[in-house]
């Protein structure tokens, strides 16, 4: 059916709305990372592979780094092992390490990457075991609560922090069209396997690639206040205080705290925004409103 006159209008108007956007982006690294909650159905994977594609064909060069946490829950659950969780991190024991392994390196990756390329995009998916992309050592985790006279050092087992990353299989991949697809595992200086929070893998990868952007795509319209309203240009400050306050909690703990430290680093800035709506990664980078929250060094 031909589009109204009205609806027309519109569509270019939000085309020609675009062009300041484009001219600033084209060219540059672009950091998306995917949330295993926002992986919601097939058409929600779908326009978000389509996005990957269409930044790509446009000249802006896509990095996506994906989480898949419900999916690891769900085997786990089918296998009967508990899921655990300290300062949204999961507590990772040798067999849950397996888990981890299969469900992101095998499903979640490969899931992707054949969405990408079946939109006519190229894709290739790499945990950080390939080219040794994600060297990892063990995360120490400091857990505070009110019941604690003191903070208290948790053992969480084969959970990670990125301690190095070898930029070169990605310039390799994206000087050759190719979109990088990372799943959060590093591996350690014996060869062993760490489980890594996604949105840490995905704020390192934007610091060391001095990305214009870092999208962290999730369940949630952005980061909230108490009252649910959604908080955005924030201070160190005032993120601190949501966090001694409890405002902040579980899973946006990570978030957050790699949106900070991306953005002190270099990355221009770090978007926390809504996964669950489609095609919320064009709207934030090409429109003038955006979605979501946005943390920027600006003072
Ligand atoms: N202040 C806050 N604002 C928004 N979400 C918050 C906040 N504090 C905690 N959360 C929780 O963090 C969740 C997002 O983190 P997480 O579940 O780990 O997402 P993802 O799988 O996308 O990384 C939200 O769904 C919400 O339950
Ligand atoms: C250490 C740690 O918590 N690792 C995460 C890795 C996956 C992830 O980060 O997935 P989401 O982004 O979908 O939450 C986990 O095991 O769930």
């Amino acid at each position: 059916m031909p589009l109204s006159r009205d609806s027309a209008m519109n569509t270019a108007k939000v085309l020609s709305e675009a062009l300041p956007y484009l001219q600033r982006f084209v060219g540059k690294t672009i950091v998306v990372k995917y949330g295993g909650n926002a992986m919601i159905d097939e058409d929600l994977k779908n326009s978000f592979a389509r996005d990957m594609v269409m930044l790509k064909l446009i000249g802006i060069n896509p990095i996506v780094v994906h989480g898949g946490g419900p999916q690891i829950g769900d085997l786990l659950k089918k296998l009967n092992i508990e899921s655990t969780f300290v300062n949204g991190m999961r507590v990772t024991t040798g067999e849950t390490m397996d888990v981890v392994e299969m469900v992101l390196g095998g499903l979640v990756n490969k899931d992707i990457v054949n969405l990408i390329n079946q939109n006519g995009g190229k894709a290739i998916g790499l945990t950080g075991k390939d080219g040794q992309l994600l060297h990892a050592k063990k995360l120490h985790v400091t857990k505070n609560s009110p019941e604690l006279e003191k903070p208290e050092i948790i053992d969480i087992g084969h959970v990670g922090e990125v301690s190095r990353i070898n930029t070169q299989v990605l310039d390799m991949l994206t000087n050759s069209d190719f979109i990088p697809v990372i799943a959060p595992i590093g591996v350690g200086d014996d060869g062993s396997s760490y489980n890594i929070n996604a949105d840490l893998v995905a704020g390192k990868v934007a610091e060391v690639l001095r990305a214009e952007k870092l999208i962290l795509l999730t369940n949630i319209a952005g980061l909230m206040d108490k009252e649910g309203k959604v908080l955005t240009g924030l201070s160190t400050k005032q993120v601190d205080d949501l966090i001694a306050d409890g405002t902040i909690y579980g899973g946006m703990l990570p978030k957050i705290q790699c949106a900070l430290d991306a953005v002190h680093a270099g990355v221009t800035s770090a978007h926390i925004i809504d996964g669950r709506v489609a095609h919320s990664t064009l709207l934030e980078l090409f429109t003038d409103e955006g979605v979501g929250t946005l943390i920027t060094n600006r003072r």
